[in-house]
């Protein structure tokens, strides 16, 4: 079985939440991507499922990645290693590849990195983007991470997730996403829109920052460089929070950015 076929199979509709289909296609620019086979509402559950292999907070060590990984299934390492990985590594050995797919396709688990770092045979084949169309949420008690739609979603459309903070501008976003090794070339980063778009992010990280130095005129633990705010001045900037949000078509996670 290639490469390709051997993902497809990975990825049939019964190991799926009920009635969600989706399917494993090369994009133009981010190598294979989900893309959503019939409209998906608002708020629907995509994927439901445990991590391939977990790296606990504060491990940094490669060899318990490797420790791990030895006690995988062939079945769930064949999952592993066909997962998107660095064409510069792949002469290297088997060790210095799989700590590369780690890295490239590793999710927080949790706000803060709370559980650590998974590697998920579904939601790791998410691209990223900027204006993405699901989240994810991990519960400790299930040890699942589950992702639901954040927005109605049109057949035939990618299904995307976020891996950075949105709410900066594109030079941020850019710099950070170079971290983990692409230039961006999601909808929002090649549209033509995107100066509007950048202008309205760098407003919201304005809002966001004057915020964070700000305090009700009748807070007693005065900051020396906290600026005092009116109820009502803080509700109009709430307001053109939401608005840009909107305009954006920021939503989910995000907001909590804002
Ligand atoms: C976690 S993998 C996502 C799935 C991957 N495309 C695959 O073929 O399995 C992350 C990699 O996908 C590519 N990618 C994801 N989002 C992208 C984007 N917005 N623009 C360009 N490349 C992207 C990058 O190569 C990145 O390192």
């Amino acid at each position: 079985m290639d490469r390709f076929a051997s993902v497809i199979e990975q990825t049939r509709p019964r190991d799926r939440p009920a009635s969600v289909r989706f399917d494993l296609r090369a994009t133009p620019s981010k190598g294979y991507g989900f893309y959503a086979l019939h409209a998906i509402e608002r708020g629907t559950l995509i994927i439901d499922e445990s991590p391939l292999v977990a790296v606990p907070p504060g491990i940094n060590d490669a060899s318990y990645l490797l420790g791990a990984l030895k006690k995988l299934t062939q079945e769930q390492l064949t999952t592993f290693h066909n997962l998107h990985f660095d064409d510069n590594e792949a002469s290297a050995g088997e060790d210095d590849k799989a700590i590369s797919i780690f890295a490239l396709n590793n999710v927080e688990m949790g706000s803060e990195q709370t559980h650590g770092r998974a590697v998920f045979a579904k939601y790791s084949r998410l691209n990223h983007s900027c204006l993405p169309n699901i989240d994810n949420s991990y519960s400790a008690s299930t040890g699942k991470l589950t992702a639901h739609a954040i927005r109605h979603i049109e057949s035939g459309e990618e299904l995307t997730t976020s891996y950075i903070n949105l709410v900066q501008p594109a030079e941020q976003r850019a710099l950070e996403l170079r971290q983990w090794g692409f230039e961006c070339s999601c909808s929002v980063c090649g549209s033509r829109d995107v100066a509007a778009s950048n202008k309205r992010r760098q407003r919201m990280c304005s809002i966001r920052e004057a915020f964070d130095i700000m305090v009700d005129h009748d807070d007693e633990t005065v900051d020396p460089d906290a600026v005092p705010i009116t109820p009502s001045e803080r509700s109009t900037w709430a307001a053109e929070l939401a608005k840009l949000c909107k305009e954006e078509g920021l939503v989910g996670r995000d907001l909590e950015h804002a």
